[in-house]
């Protein structure tokens, strides 16, 4: 490795919160094809941000993820991390400080949980009283225990579990940068929903920059800060946040990838608080709403029970307010100043 590489790797390395990534105009044409995989991608990434990918099969998510740690090398363009060209590293060791979680979960089967989350520290030369206590702080940050874990091989726990496993091997060198490809698709509904939520609290300790690629749009709107619609060779259809977005789709490809329900889906990011409550009713015996819940959760109580108001409670239990079917849609209405009813059913 030349001088100017492990500079840039230690460079990158010295980050444990996450950086800047920035692509610009990245191409790639596989061997053999004529048309590009992707052609002319350029996006920035904030440092802490997580950016979902979402597009159909075959439109260049992955091919565009792998480029960033090379295991797709870009034809053309450039890409760096916190400033630093990421073609001018080598990239074996580049890899070594962005964290990687796929579908796959790729843990090796002959070694213990322990040892597979122990990969990348003991290629990095730590020593064995630091990874050992690495191991035993990652798996309780994924809500493994270590005692019950540690020891076990893969093929011994649940899909859910060995994803937690995959989770926290990527950040076990504690990189800046995390790169997901369709990590929660092959677990089931409720695992996925779990896993999700598990990794947005998390995420919300550790900070890392993420691109996560995935087909489903539901969960591109509840884990991303923003999201990158992409159609065919990776052109980006719209970029921005989930509730822009869905408020108002850039184009018909956009708003046919969002499908129905985009009040719903909208009211399921607004939390209640941000509602105008009404004077509590009191009702014994109702079923009431958190305040810390969102409006989705409240809409539901009250198409369930038929009641014209749900009271909204605080921590404690005390009912502080109540909401109404008008009161939610007040809100959704007022984040659209000034559109028109017509241009707002295109939020479809
Ligand atoms: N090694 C390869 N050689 C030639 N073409 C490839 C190669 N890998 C991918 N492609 C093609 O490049 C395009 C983009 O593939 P890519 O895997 O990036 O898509 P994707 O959006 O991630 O798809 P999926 O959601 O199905 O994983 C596809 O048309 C695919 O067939």
């Amino acid at each position: 490795m030349s001088e100017s590489t492990a500079t840039g790797i230690t460079a990158i390395a010295q980050h444990t919160s996450g950086v800047e990534i920035v692509l610009d105009r990245v191409v790639k044409v596989y061997p053999g094809q004529q048309a590009p995989a992707v052609q002319d991608f350029s996006m920035t990434v904030a440092p802490g941000e997580l950016v979902m990918f979402v597009g159909p099969s075959g439109c260049g998510k992955t091919t565009t993820m792998k480029m960033i740690n090379r295991i797709i090398e870009p034809s053309s363009g450039s890409i760096s991390i916190g400033g630093r060209d990421v073609l001018s590293l080598d990239p074996n060791e580049l890899r070594r400080h962005i964290g990687y979680v796929i579908q796959q979960i790729g843990l090796f089967p002959h070694m213990t949980i322990a040892e597979n989350i122990a990969t990348v520290p003991k290629l990095l030369g730590w020593s064995k009283p630091r990874i050992a206590e690495r191991v035993d702080e990652l798996l309780e940050t994924v809500q493994l225990d270590p005692g019950t874990f540690a020891s076990r091989y893969p093929k011994q726990l649940s899909g859910g579990q060995q994803q937690r496993v995959g989770v926290a091997r990527a950040l076990a060198a504690d990189p800046p940068v995390m790169l997901m490809d369709e990590p929660f698709g092959a677990t089931d509904p409720i695992t996925r929903e779990k896993l999700q939520a598990e990794f947005l609290r998390l995420q919300e300790s550790i900070g890392k920059t993420i691109i996560f690629v995935t087909h489903d749009f539901d969960e591109a709107i509840r884990l991303g800060d923003r999201i990158a619609v992409l159609s065919d060779r990776s052109r980006i259809e719209q970029f921005d946040t989930p509730a822009n977005i869905l408020a108002e789709p850039a184009n018909d490809y956009v708003a046919s990838f969002i499908g129905h329900g985009a009040a719903l889906k909208r009211l399921a990011l607004v939390p209640v608080e941000e509602a105008t409550l009404g004077a509590a009713v009191g009702t014994s015996g109702a079923p009431t709403i958190e305040f810390a819940g969102n409006l989705r959760d409240a809409l539901d109580v009250l198409v369930l029970t038929g009641l014209p108001a749900v009271d909204v409670v605080d921590e404690q239990g005390r009912a502080v307010g109540s909401l109404s079917v008008d009161r939610i849609s007040a809100v959704l209405g007022a984040e659209l100043p000034g559109r028109t009813a017509g241009s707002r059913a295109g939020a479809r």
